[in-house]
């Protein structure tokens, strides 16, 4: 898998600027030469091949598949909707592939009054964002970023997709592009930088121009139209609008076609993937460690077993199709999470959600597309369909393996087959007996024995571990509140000695409170810690 910035060049060279259906390929054919393939995205075994060939097969072996005329239908260029409206809309109309004189009309600026020759829509600063992004969106606005001048913006190809971003990100400096000409991307999104490319297609930061929030916006790398591609493309939009939402799956937010290539806005996962983070810990020399692994194996369970209730498998569970959202201090208490403070993850730094559903498949009526050979469990290459679910808790298993310090895995070979045969390889950490077992239950060759996601959920050993974290978070917690109060009662101990001295008139009582950051104690009804910033500005040992 790779990340990294985009590149001038890359950004420069994209072409979303046509939505019409004579759109030249050529774009495409150069923007496939230029993406370097992921090793996750290399691996298959013989039978994907056979797959891969399926799926590049010629229009004419497909004449007339569902998914097929699903695409043709999905092409449009209008106001955002979502795919089942595209659907609909365009069974109503066969106008679908002219150009959209509805998205040329598309203003969101609010800024300065539409015009129909207007500049490329900038981005508005959504007050209600984390405190990081909002930081950079005011910045940006005290720079004069939306201003009616979009001309007067910086470069585009100054952006990069690294984490400064999120603090110094400039707009893009767009020469004298009508609105007309604009795509459904551009004139919604503004584009950041690249943030990984994988074996379906490119994935990239953007903020949308009317909320001002961060997406991560997917595009398939090779045109769909006429290939086995736009059934995995499909897939991936399917499955996500029937998914709905859940804390421990990327959210979709919207999908459309556009210069024949798909489009998918999900929800931008600020830690990226598992597989960065596994890389970068390896650079550090350290291991996602025991109490760590749990975590990953209870969070990504409840996700599955989300998944796996809806009637649907994931089959490409891996640790680049797993991403990570650092969880902000604010949102630790907030309402809305009752589903993740029944399953304990609420006292998680992290939030690992499962992404990239383009293998998703039904598991009453399966239709398979293997995922990576790497992680695929042997029952399902020999096409025993029969436990689907348990394909993911395999690739799961092995997903843990490689968190914990197992070397790269086979994608073929005698070892490949030992892995299926309950020899697990030897990790660079000793793991408790009965979390060792446990995972070694998660490889069973046998995927009836395996135990389900809902099984995992309620592991005594993992929800153990849970409560564990849950009373740590409370036990700090409670010191935080511990320490206030003693700083409060201290504050009303000397208000009361000082009340009380004859000598002291009142006004210097009121000099020394506010010396303290303080206020007056009052009689009544004081409520005690309500004032946090005050007591905390004396300073908390081990905080
Ligand atoms: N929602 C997201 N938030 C942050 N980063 C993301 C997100 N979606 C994808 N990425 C980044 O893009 C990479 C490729 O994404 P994704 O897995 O969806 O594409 P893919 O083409 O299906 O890849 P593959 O076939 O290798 O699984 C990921 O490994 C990750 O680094
Ligand atoms: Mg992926």
């Amino acid at each position: 898998m790779a990340t990294g910035r985009a590149s001038d060049n890359t950004v420069q060279e994209l072409d979303f600027s046509s939505c019409g259906e004579d759109g030249s390929d050529s774009s495409s054919d150069d923007w496939e030469t230029r993406i370097t393939r992921s090793p996750e995205s290399i691996c298959r075994t013989p039978k994907i091949s056979r797959h891969r060939s399926r799926r590049d097969a010629t229009p004419s072996e497909f004449p007339t598949t569902p998914l097929r005329c699903a695409w043709k239908k999905l092409r449009l260029c209008d106001s955002p909707s979502t795919p089942k409206s595209l659907l609909s809309k365009s069974a109503l109309s066969n106008s679908v592939s002219k150009p959209c004189s509805s998205q040329r009309s598309l203003h969101f600026t609010g800024a300065s009054e539409p015009t129909r020759h207007s500049p490329a829509p900038s981005v508005n600063v959504n007050p209600f964002t984390p405190n990081t992004f909002r930081k950079a969106s005011e910045t940006l606005k005290r720079k004069g970023w939306r201003s009616d001048e979009d001309d007067q913006l910086g470069d585009k190809e100054d952006h990069t997709s690294s984490d400064e971003d999120d603090e110094t990100f400039l707009p893009s400096k767009r020469p004298a592009v009508q609105a007309s000409m604009l795509s459904r991307y551009e004139s919604e999104f503004l584009e950041l930088g690249r943030i990984g490319i994988g074996e379906f297609g490119a994935v990239y930061k953007c903020v949308k121009r009317l909320d001002g929030c961060l997406y991560a916006i997917k595009r398939s790398r090779r045109p769909l139209a006429g290939s086995a591609n736009e059934q995995l493309a499909l897939k991936e939009v399917y499955a996500h609008a029937v998914l709905g939402h859940h804390p421990h799956v990327v959210r979709y937010y919207s999908a459309w076609a556009e210069d024949d290539h798909m489009i998918i806005q999900n929800e931008y996962c600020d830690g990226g993937s598992l597989h960065d983070a596994i890389t970068k810990k390896e650079k550090l020399g350290a291991l996602f460690l025991e109490p760590e692994l749990m975590d990953l194996l209870l969070q990504v369970s409840m996700g599955l077993k989300y998944i796996h209730s809806s009637g649907l498998v994931h089959l490409d569970i891996k640790p680049s199709n797993i991403f990570i959202c650092q969880r902000l201090p604010a949102n630790t208490g907030g309402e809305g999470e009752s589903e993740e403070e029944e399953d304990g993850s609420l006292s998680t730094a992290v939030l690992y959600k499962i992404g990239d559903l383009g293998h998703v498949t039904s598991s009453s009526s399966p239709q398979v597309e293997e995922g990576d050979s790497r992680f695929l469990a042997s029952e399902v290459l020999r096409e025993d369909y029969t436990h689907l679910p348990k394909a993911d808790i395999f690739a799961l298993g092995l997903t843990l393996l490689l968190a914990g310090g197992a070397p790269p895995l086979p994608s073929n070979g005698e070892e490949w087959h030992r892995l299926r045969q309950a020899q697990l390889p030897v990790l660079s950490q000793k793991l408790s007996p009965a979390f060792q077992s446990l995972i070694q239950m998660l490889l069973h060759p046998e995927p009836h024995l395996r135990p389900s996601a809902s099984a995992l959920c309620r592991h005594p050993l993992l929800r153990r571990e849970s409560a564990k974290k849950i009373a740590s978070q409370l036990r700090k917690e409670l010191n935080v509140e511990k320490f206030r109060t003693a700083m409060l009662e201290r504050e009303l101990k000397e208000a009361r000695m000082a009340a009380l001295s004859p000598q002291q008139p009142f006004h210097s009582l009121v000099q020394q409170f506010s010396a303290h950051g303080g206020s007056l104690p009052r009689t009544g009804n004081r409520v005690v810690g309500k004032n946090a910033a005050r007591s905390m500005s004396f300073g908390c040992p081990g905080y």
